[in-house]
């Protein structure tokens, strides 16, 4: 693992607290207040417990502020082990399908949407791992959808906003003739330099942040609800994690995520590996999950089974 990322790992152990190795720039926060650090946090989350309307469902899934205390409290009191057990929560059940708890095999929490409320969800997972597949079955479910890598690799397309800044600060030779990033120059040079990566974020992010800004407000004026945003370094930024009221994490092994990004990209292995070595290991990633959707060693309609399922509780 890059020794940046083990460090921010070992000084931010707390939810919401991680400090970002590629620190993705934030939709604004919705309480358009301009603190920074622990006072920047509180302000969040106290947006966060005013998200519920009088009378609304308190298992809707925006209204986070009593369940996540509650949740803290309860972990408290358990001793480190259990604490442990409790770190990767269940597959919430949708009204119909009731997916089965995988920790328990007990029926999985409910959670019922609320009418007029916007649910913010933020879903990830490490490369290969199936979000772009999940992301266009919500697509397809109703669901606004704001992907990071799309808008990531607008930027760096010919006449791109990140071009100029990139051949300035990398040099002409990361360019195509036809004015576009060459992926695989920059792949083959970030994934040995990490300094080098922590660069191109530093041009890339802030823009994916602005137009992610743009899509969200575009898709709330034409008064969308639930808004997916498809964030492959979610867990890494701490900031990102601010911005969504769930974390949803698509996961599975890394023999099958080498398997289907070699089989998409033609990548070799140890490129792969390189570029999963890079971003957060996969039990920290579970760890910041709200919900997992397993999908590892099952096909397209069981997949989409288990998204449909999930996709009820976000009320689509
Ligand atoms: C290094 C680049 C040129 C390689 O391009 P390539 O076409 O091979 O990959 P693409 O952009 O389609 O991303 C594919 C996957 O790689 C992984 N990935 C991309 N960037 C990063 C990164 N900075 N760190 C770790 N993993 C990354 C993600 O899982 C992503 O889904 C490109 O990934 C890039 O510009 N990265 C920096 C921007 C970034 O951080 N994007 C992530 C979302 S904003
Ligand atoms: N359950 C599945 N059954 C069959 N193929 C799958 C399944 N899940 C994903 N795939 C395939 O695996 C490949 C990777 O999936 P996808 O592009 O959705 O992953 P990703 O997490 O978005 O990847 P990246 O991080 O590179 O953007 C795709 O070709 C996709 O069709």
């Amino acid at each position: 693992m890059d020794p940046d990322l083990a460090a921010a790992i070992a000084v931010g152990r707390h939810r919401g607290l991680y400090v970002a190795l590629a620190d993705l720039p934030p939709v604004p926060s919705r309480d358009g207040q301009g603190r920074h650090g622990p006072r920047r946090l509180q302000a969040v989350r106290r947006a966060r417990r005013l998200v519920r309307p009088a009378g609304a469902d308190p298992d809707h899934p925006g209204v986070l502020g009593h369940r996540r205390r509650d949740r803290h409290r309860a972990q408290v009191r358990q001793p480190a082990a259990r604490r442990r057990l409790r770190a990767v929560r269940p597959v919430p059940s949708g009204r119909g399908l009731r997916l089965p708890d995988r920790r328990t095999g007990g029926p999985a929490a409910r959670h019922r949407p609320v009418a007029g409320t916007t649910v913010r969800i933020g879903l990830t997972g490490g490369i290969g791992s199936g979000k772009s597949t999940v992301l266009a079955m919500l697509r397809d479910l109703g669901a606004a959808t704001i992907d990071a890598d799309a808008i990531s690799r607008a930027t760096t397309a010919s006449g791109g906003a990140a071009i100029p800044p990139i051949a300035k600060h990398f040099g002409a030779d990361f360019i195509t003739a036809d004015g576009a990033l060459d992926r695989d120059r920059m792949r083959v040079h970030v994934y040995a330099h990490p300094a080098a990566r922590r660069e191109l974020e530093a041009i890339i992010h802030p823009l994916v942040g602005a137009e992610s800004e743009r899509q969200v407000q575009a898709a709330l004026a034409a008064g969308r609800r639930t808004i997916v945003f498809d964030v492959p370094l979610l867990v890494e930024s701490g900031r990102w994690r601010q911005q969504v009221d769930r974390v949803v994490v698509v996961d599975c092994s890394p023999v099958t995520q080498v398997a289907r990004v070699r089989e998409r990209s033609g990548l070799d292995a140890a490129q792969v590996e390189a570029i999963i070595a890079a971003q957060a290991p996969r039990g920290l990633r579970l760890q910041a999950a709200d919900v997992v959707i397993h999908n590892d060693g099952i096909g397209l309609d069981a997949l989409r089974a288990q998204v449909e399922s999930i996709a009820r509780t976000f009320g689509l």
